[in-house]
């Protein structure tokens, strides 16, 4: 079985500090993985070394089945669609770029269109807008767009250059519970539809939808556990994850927490 990420021993150093400690991780075609942990556990830090914009001090790394230091990253990186809010600085650069330009230049990796755009490119960002249901967008210039609008033509435009692995980094920040439902319910339908390897970074553990099927806790730079969901969505492993007394229950196949404050901690 093709491999989609592995990381062998991998750890980062900035200055002394380790902020990845000894990563061990292996996505596997079909799984998608969800990435969870508090603030500076090392979340971003883990996307940077898969997207390879960031190497690690130690370790081996292998994306799609290539390997770091003996593979060409931008052509690597062309399979790799990003969605991230903290690439908002750059999407600012999009404000005056329509909606429909905006999908297709995700074909050629820029910022507005200054590439023969073909029939068959328009096509497909046709069809890609149809199926993020954002058809109405057409004509509109970004800077006019609602949050949730802004996400779907960038997840259009991550899905244009059809990428083996989209990484959706916090997608539904600043979203109201409608926008981000919108948001879960096109994840999965990219996930069915799409065929491609989702890796899914957020703060909230109830977006975790049926179709995700392993989690990765992070915490302090170190894997607290990696592994399908229902072994590591647990009250004890997300207790120790989040520093926080943690209940879990189960609703509609999706999981979502509770904090349980002890008597003692309370008075
Ligand atoms: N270039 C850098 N130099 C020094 N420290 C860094 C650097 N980049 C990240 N860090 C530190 O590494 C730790 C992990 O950062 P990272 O951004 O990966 O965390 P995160 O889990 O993505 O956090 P958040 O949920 O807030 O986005 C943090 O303590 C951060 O301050």
């Amino acid at each position: 079985m093709k491999q989609i990420i592995s990381m062998k021993s991998v750890s980062l150093l900035r200055g002394n500090r380790e902020i990845l400690q000894d990563i061990n991780w292996e996505v596997r075609e079909k799984e998608q993985w969800v990435i969870l942990g508090l603030n500076g556990s090392g979340k971003t830090s883990i996307l940077n070394i898969v997207t390879g914009y960031q190497y690690p001090t130690k370790g081996e790394v292998s994306v799609l089945g290539q390997k770091f230091g003996q593979t060409n990253l931008p052509e690597l990186r062309k399979q790799i669609g990003f969605v991230s809010s903290s690439l908002d600085g750059f999407y600012q650069t999009l404000r005056s770029e329509t909606a429909e330009d905006i999908v297709i230049s995700g074909k050629f990796a820029s910022i507005g269109l200054y590439e023969n755009v073909t029939y068959e490119d328009r096509e497909q960002a046709e069809q890609l807008m149809t199926f993020l249901r954002i058809d109405h967008l057409k004509g509109k210039t970004y800077d006019t767009l609602s949050q949730g609008e802004r996400r779907k033509v960038l997840i259009g435009r991550a899905l244009m250059a059809k990428p083996e692995l989209l990484i959706l980094d916090e997608p539904s920040i600043g979203l109201d519970l409608l926008a981000r439902e919108d948001i879960l319910s096109l994840m999965k339908e990219i996930i069915i539809h799409q065929r491609c390897h989702v890796l899914y970074v957020t703060h909230y553990i109830e977006e975790i939808i049926e179709e995700m099927t392993h989690v990765l806790l992070l915490k302090e730079g170190q894997i607290v556990a990696a592994g399908r969901k229902e072994a590591v969505l647990t009250d004890e492993l997300l207790s120790e994850t989040f520093q926080l007394p943690i209940k879990v229950h189960w609703e509609n196949n999706r999981p979502w927490v509770s904090i349980h404050k002890n008597i003692s901690s309370t008075k």
